[in-house]
């Protein structure tokens, strides 16, 4: 395979942004303290719809066990880690080297199995995943309809995905590109507005990929609150999908 099909949905300048992040991603007053705030409000959503999904119940120890999960762009695996404690047998893939080196140094030092892989979604070929999770990575890949076919290539049937990413609107340039980046609580140059997707563009890539959404839940913030589950899907939403009949 040619590096140029191989690297398809890679835009190198992403990987090489994420890359310098790496070293203090686990910091959660560091550069990726958004994601950070942004996990145990994931989460929430995530072990709802797993317990919808397979009817588990994820306050039981292990509501993922048995069952194999898929993180893509897993950064330095903010995800993957609660996922193997929820008892799944976790693959972790991402652009950057330096952030898939942190993730596996992180995972071993907390003892836990986490099959790391930098690499294209695509040309990695990665099958059969009763849990496919992507948050907060189509924005920044180069071919989103390509990234969301390889997504649907991973996932076994009758699995869930679960896709995270902010939508394109003013509420979102407002607070995620001119504000949270001019305040330093994101690091500059990380968010390119007019690569946001809609939910409604969201849905139509999904559904050209043969995979439904489900209805989206919005991740909101406000001075109170912090970053939460929202009625309101203006900033960023967060939803699950299937693989269509
Ligand atoms: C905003 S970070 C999100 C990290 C992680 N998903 C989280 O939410 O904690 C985006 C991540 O996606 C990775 N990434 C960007 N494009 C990618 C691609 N085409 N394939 C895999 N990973 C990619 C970056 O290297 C980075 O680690």
């Amino acid at each position: 395979m040619s590096n140029a099909t191989s690297r398809a949905t890679i835009r190198p300048e992403e990987a090489a942004h994420f890359g310098q992040l790496a070293a203090d991603w686990w910091d959660p007053n560091g550069s990726s303290a958004m994601l950070h705030k942004l996990n145990p409000v994931r989460l929430g959503f995530i072990r709802a719809a797993i317990d919808a999904h397979w009817g588990t119940d994820s306050r039981g120890v292990r509501p993922l066990s048995g069952k194999r999960a898929l993180d893509v762009g897993c950064g330095a695996g903010l995800l993957c880690e609660p996922l193997a404690r929820l008892g799944a047998a976790v693959t972790g893939v991402d652009a950057a080297e330096e952030n898939i080196a942190v993730a596996s140094a992180h995972a071993a030092g907390g003892g836990l199995a986490i099959d790391y892989r930098c690499g294209d979604i695509g040309a990695l070929r990665l099958t059969g995943f009763d849990l496919v999770t992507s948050m907060e990575v189509i924005e920044h890949v180069a071919d989103k309809a390509a990234f969301v076919k390889a997504l649907a290539g991973a996932l076994a049937p009758g699995g869930l995905m679960i896709l995270s990413t902010p939508n394109r609107t003013a509420q979102s340039k407002l607070l995620l590109v001119e504000g949270a980046e001019r305040l330093g609580m994101v690091p500059r140059g990380t968010h390119h507005w007019q690569d946001f997707v809609t939910p409604d563009e969201l849905r139509e890539l999904l559904a050209d990929a043969g995979l439904v959404m489900g209805e989206p839940q919005g991740i909101g913030w406000s001075p109170t609150k912090g970053l939460h589950l929202s009625a309101d899907l203006a900033l960023n939403y967060i939803c699950g999908v299937t693989l269509g009949s």
